[in-house]
């Protein structure tokens, strides 16, 4: 790696970083052979394993993008994100973390055993989809399309364009996803669902179904490291407290029951979906050296491949190229 250039945010430099970033991607593309898209929501079966693309949205304003970076795909788990975000903003962060906890379960994202063993006065976090259905039954309206006008709403805003949902993506989870009902069925039994199961799992099934492209997810993310506060319009989209405690929770159980793994050799707050999308958020940095990014940024990665965990196989390996690259960890 390059070291030592005067500025690192230069036209110039942008071309410099945009040749690593092509190299690694090219690179970590080969790796997309050892991971599987997901298959138990029959549509992500269809999508081609080798795309891989990525984002970089700097604070600054710098954007490098290479590889896959036109594919939509669908939101999936960050869509966890958004909603936990969005019930906050109206429930209130109180309310909210009265109804669902902030620990990592260290079990699959869709475990069901795990709500059992544990006398749960809570659902552990919002991203599990224990935690992730009950915040979807906080949202406020009758309706699902009511629950998600909120979520559309917050990413118009980050997005500066509405996203639309992947009707097809939508249709294939609603008519397989037993598991998630069965999830649903449980937490109406032991009371945690604030509106009626049907509409909650709709509305679930569709923020899921969002499409996006690693363009959009570079942006939540680069709003994120700036604390809410969207750096080209220094509009605040997000109050600083939730982003905090979105981004800790991203940190600790973001990556399903990889996160110990990814904040050790990765180490910056992130969030993972089985369509193969991440969303990862460097805050600003003090260095001695001058590094890429040092005011901080946003990263979106597509790469649909996953492994075990239901993560991007060859994402997760890009972003860790990357981090150790430029000395992107928090820690
Ligand atoms: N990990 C994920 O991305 C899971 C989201 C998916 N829609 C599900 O609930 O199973």
């Amino acid at each position: 790696m390059v070291q030592g250039t005067a500025n690192w945010n230069t036209e110039q430099t942008a071309e410099w970083l945009q040749e690593y970033v092509d190299d690694w991607v090219k690179f970590y593309r080969k790796h997309t052979n050892e991971g599987n898209v997901a298959s138990y929501i029959p549509l992500l079966k269809e999508v081609d394993p080798d795309l891989l693309g990525i984002t970089i949205m700097g604070r600054n304003g710098m954007k490098i993008s290479s590889g896959d970076i036109g594919q939509q795909f669908t939101l999936q788990s960050i869509s966890k994100l958004l909603t936990f975000i969005v019930a906050c903003m109206t429930r209130g962060i109180s309310y909210v973390l009265n109804r669902v906890d902030v620990e990592p379960t260290g079990e699959a994202f869709n475990s069901i055993m795990h709500l059992e063993l544990n006398e749960l006065k809570k659902p552990f976090n919002p991203f599990v989809n224990a935690g992730a259905i009950t915040v979807t039954s906080m949202l406020e309206g009758k309706t699902s399309d009511l629950k998600l006008e909120p979520i559309f709403e917050l990413l118009e805003k980050m997005l500066g364009y509405r996203p639309s949902l992947n009707v097809d993506v939508y249709e294939s989870e609603r008519d397989s996803s037993m598991r998630n009902r069965a999830i649903g069925y449980y937490l109406l039994e032991i009371g945690f669902l604030e509106s009626d199961l049907n509409i909650t799992l709709e509305t679930y099934f569709k923020q899921c179904s969002i499409d996006v492209t690693v363009d959009d997810l570079a942006k939540i993310g680069v709003i994120l490291a700036s604390d809410g506060v969207d750096p080209d319009t220094r509009e605040e989209i997000i109050p600083r407290q939730v982003a905090r405690i979105a981004k800790a929770l991203m940190l600790t159980c973001g990556m399903y029951d990889a996160s110990g793994k990814f904040a050790t050799y990765v180490g910056v707050p992130a969030k993972s979906g089985v369509s193969g999308g991440i969303v990862a958020v460097a805050p600003p940095r003090v260095r001695e050296e001058n590094l890429p990014f040092l005011d901080g940024c946003g990263i979106g990665v597509f790469g649909p491949a996953l492994d075990e965990k239901g993560n991007s196989i060859a994402g997760i390996r890009l972003l860790r190229h990357i981090a150790s690259q430029w000395d992107l960890s928090i820690f």
